[in-house]
């Protein structure tokens, strides 16, 4: 299967290094979150992927070439990168139609993307009176056009409303699931969580993560309940007998590690015992990638890790 492969990538705009020595690698049969603040360089990176932008040093290899060296590369990799970048003036069906026959596409391929991607009611209108979302989605068919094992989209959510959204989420895990290599940029966090089995994370140009989701799900989703109550000996003897781990502090706080709220709470009322304050601590997901990216020099001291 073909996948993506960055080693040390490096583009600068003058004096700014907007992909700053990049490596990592993009595997097939997964999705791959490709997350970062505003300015990381996640679009840069992505054109390089394909070839739309030249590298200022290192490689940015698809299936092992540079993707402009394959003979057919629509049937190699497609993708959604700017949803404004199709013509206004045409209708869905030509805009497709003219990819398809300018890369050897057969033209039935065109019905079955415009169905795929839900824009097929709207397939004769003109592009310029779509909404951000339909051009998404038209985006998204032309990305699949060439039915590639690699699929690239640039922000695919923005402009979407909730159902298209959930949209997304199903076609890039069923992308995953047929052996594709799927690679999925976003600034959310928790969106990425909800479709993305492996996180690239990028702050300004350089890597800052790339880890299982499912690690960084484990590492700064942990449920911790801190409770106060008058008589914190009764607490503690209740919820070690109900098998908490609780950590006393000389304020008359607890913490709870591994349960939330509500278990205490339930725990605490079974034994009569008063609760004077009770707090879920979870930090989210979102925090900590915001923790992650707003200070690249601490996180430098942490060990990166590859895929
Ligand atoms: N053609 C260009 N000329 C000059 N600077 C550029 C160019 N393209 C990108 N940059 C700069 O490179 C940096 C990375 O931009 P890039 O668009 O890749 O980030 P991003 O992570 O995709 O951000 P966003 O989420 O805002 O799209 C930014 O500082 C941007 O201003």
């Amino acid at each position: 299967m073909t996948s993506i492969d960055i080693q040390q990538l490096t583009k600068e705009y003058g004096t700014r290094r907007a992909v700053d020595r990049l490596t990592f690698r993009v595997g097939p049969g997964r999705v791959t979150g490709f997350l970062g603040p505003n300015g990381a360089g996640k679009s840069t990176t992505l054109r390089l992927v394909l070839g739309l932008a030249r590298p200022s040093s290192g490689t940015a290899l698809i299936g092992g070439r540079p993707y402009a060296a394959h003979p057919r590369p629509l049937h190699v990799a497609g993708a959604l990168l700017d949803p404004r970048a199709a013509h206004g003036a045409r209708t869905a069906r030509d805009h497709l139609l003219a990819l398809a026959v300018s890369n050897g596409i057969a033209v039935r391929r065109v019905d079955e993307v415009l169905e795929l991607a839900g824009v097929a009611t709207v397939a004769d209108r003109r592009i310029r009176t779509f909404s951000l979302g339909m051009r998404q989605r038209l985006g998204i068919a032309a990305a699949l056009l060439g039915d590639p094992d690699v699929v690239v989209l640039d922000e695919p959510s923005n402009g979407l409303d909730p159902e298209g959204i959930a949209w997304i989420r199903e076609l890039v895990r069923d992308l995953a699931r047929a052996g594709r290599t799927v690679l999925v940029s976003s600034h959310l966090m928790n969106e990425t969580a909800a479709f993305a089995d492996h996180l690239v994370v990028l702050g300004r140009g350089r890597l800052l993560a790339d880890t299982p989701m499912r690690e960084f799900l484990d590492a700064h989703s942990t449920r911790r309940v801190r409770v106060r109550t008058a008589d914190p000996d009764r607490l503690h003897a209740a919820l070690a007998r109900a098998g908490h781990t609780v950590a006393r502090s000389g304020d008359g706080h607890c913490t709870v590690d591994g349960a939330d709220a509500a278990e205490v709470g339930a725990v605490a009322a079974a034994a009569g015992v008063p609760v004077l304050e009770l707090r879920d601590e979870r930090a989210s997901l979102e925090e900590a990638y915001l923790a992650l990216t707003a200070d690249e020099t601490e996180f430098a001291a942490t060990p990166l890790q590859e895929a």
